[in-house]
């Protein structure tokens, strides 16, 4: 329900900046603006104004002026949230902001609520609620790819495709209903094996749609990357390399990291989710042995490996240490880490160098303690898992509610497609499809609840 409040928050970030910018939405936007602001120019009135245009002047809480300002005007329905909308300008104090907040309110509007006006707009028909939800992707992107997958959701390019499916769905369940009208007279009007090859053309948008999802939570919360090894091989001194922060306790004492460490860091516009973890060797105290089990777990969740080995160990030992990871990937990706190339044993470097590398397998030798050679590092875990070549057009899934959405649309298409295979009377599978048709809706809130769009909402920031 659209309530017909005006609402009024500050856009920009609070405490930052020269000038700031606050927003009104509203029927009264307008007319409340109009009451705490003087124009120069004589006899201008704001309610005569065109829309798009910008206008300068003071801000007043009666006759105090409180700040110089500039208004910028926009005319329901051609605005952010399709209502009448005021911006006023002013400049970056909070103290300045809040009392033009507060002169505002008393004047009839009233704090916005967080992801208010971005609600109102999707409310107002300006966008669906996928599209919605991009918004605050957008606003949380922190990388190029996670910027143009969430711009693309914005503009409408998921709403496409399933809007795309939709009308398939639809045209599935007239080409049924044609058949059932016809029943009676024994026509099998529908030629089923056309009804399939649109099914199964269905089902295949969907699943890759649906599968699209584990590469999207990789864009949005980093390429999962586990670095393991032995004891003292030095896991913690690369992570802090890499992180460039002082982040695990580095020491000679073996056994030194006992539970994983995980942070986030942005190279070269790919976001990398780092998992140091506890060294694994023969021991038995039972903390670090339960440090060592989340190790192995962390071996499993990740997409690549770093794999870091010790120099200036016996070749003999390293090779065994390496075999054994070896032994427990499944598909992840590994970069074999040769640390302490500085004081390195001669023949376990030479050794290594030929050592027969897997198709999934990369080599890097480098000192993590004198940060030599990380760029090669990087350049290999960045061609391990290349993000670049999403283009422009792919969809991808970031958001687990549409995951979740899809996993449902795709069990009922399921359904229809053996109930084809099963001969299933029309009616049965029109039902299916229908139901399809409710989860794609729940993507784009065509069908949706106050409950779910307060919980989606609620997750944006005031003033969006
Ligand atoms: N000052 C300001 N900057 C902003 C926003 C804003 O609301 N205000 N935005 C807020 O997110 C983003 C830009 N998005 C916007 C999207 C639509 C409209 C808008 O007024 N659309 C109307 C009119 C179009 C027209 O005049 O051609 C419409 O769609 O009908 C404004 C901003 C980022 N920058
Ligand atoms: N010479 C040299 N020493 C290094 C290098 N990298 C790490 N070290 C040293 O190796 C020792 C162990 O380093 P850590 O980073 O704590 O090793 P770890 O693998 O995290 O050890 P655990 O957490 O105990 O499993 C420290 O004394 C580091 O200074 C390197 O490239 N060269
Ligand atoms: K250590
Ligand atoms: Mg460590």
């Amino acid at each position: 329900m659209l309530d017909q409040a005006t609402i009024c928050a500050i856009a920009t970030s609070p405490g930052m900046g020269a000038i700031a910018t606050i927003r009104l939405s509203g029927e009264k936007a307008i007319e409340i603006t109009e009451q705490v602001f003087h124009s120069p120019v004589k006899n201008k009135i704001l309610a005569s104004q065109k829309a798009n245009t910008l206008h300068v002047g003071t801000l007043r809480e009666g006759a105090e002026i409180i700040d110089e300002v500039v208004v910028s005007l926009f005319r329901a329905p051609n605005s952010f949230t399709g209502e009448d909308v005021v911006e006023i300008g002013c400049h970056g104090s909070v103290y300045i902001q809040q009392r033009i907040l507060q002169v505002l309110i008393s004047h009839g509007a009233r704090m916005a609520r967080p992801g208010e006006f971005t609600q109102r707009a999707f409310l107002n028909g300006k966008m669906d609620l996928s599209q919605a939800e991009a918004v605050a992707d957008l606003i949380a992107s922190t990388n190029r790819t996670s910027q143009k997958v969430a711009i693309n959701q914005m503009r409408g390019g998921f709403s496409a495709e399933i809007s795309k499916l939709r009308h398939q769905l639809l045209h599935f369940i007239a080409l049924v209903e044609l058949e059932l009208d016809f029943s009676e007279e024994d026509v099998e009007f529908a030629d089923r094996s056309q009804l399939k090859q649109l099914v199964d053309q269905i089902a295949s948008v969907v699943l890759k749609l649906k599968n699209s999802y584990q590469l999207g939570n990789v864009i949005k919360n980093g390429i999962p990357v586990a670095i393991v090894g032995e004891t003292n091989v030095g896991k913690s001194t690369l992570l802090n390399a890499l992180l460039n922060e002082e982040r695990a306790i580095v020491s000679d004492i073996h056994g030194t990291t006992r539970d994983v460490i995980e942070d986030v860091v942005n190279i070269h516009g790919t976001a990398f989710r780092f998992f140091d973890t506890a060294g694994i060797r023969e021991t038995s105290d039972t903390i670090e042995n339960l440090g060592i089990e989340r190790t192995y777990s962390k071996l499993e969740q990740a997409s690549v490996i770093l794999l870091v080995v010790d120099t200036t160990n016996p070749l003999l030992l390293v090779s065994e240490r390496i075999e054994k990871i070896r032994e427990r990937l499944t598909d992840q990706h590994l970069i074999i880490t040769a640390n302490k190339v500085d004081t390195g044993n001669s023949e376990t470097i030479e050794g290594l160098k030929h050592l027969h590398l897997k198709k999934q397998e990369k080599l890097v030798f480098l000192s993590a303690k004198n940060k030599e050679n990380l760029d090669e590092l990087i350049t290999k875990m960045q061609h391990v898992v290349s993000l670049d070549n999403i283009g422009e057009e792919d969809t991808i899934v970031t958001n687990a509610r549409h995951f979740d959405a899809l996993t449902r649309a795709y069990e009922a298409i399921e359904r229809v497609q053996s109930g084809m295979e099963q001969h299933i009377s029309g009616d049965f599978l029109a039902q299916d499809i229908r139901e399809c048709l409710y989860f794609l809706g729940e993507i784009t809130g065509e069908i949706s609840n106050d409950e779910v769009l307060g919980h989606i909402f609620k997750h944006f920031c005031i003033g969006k």
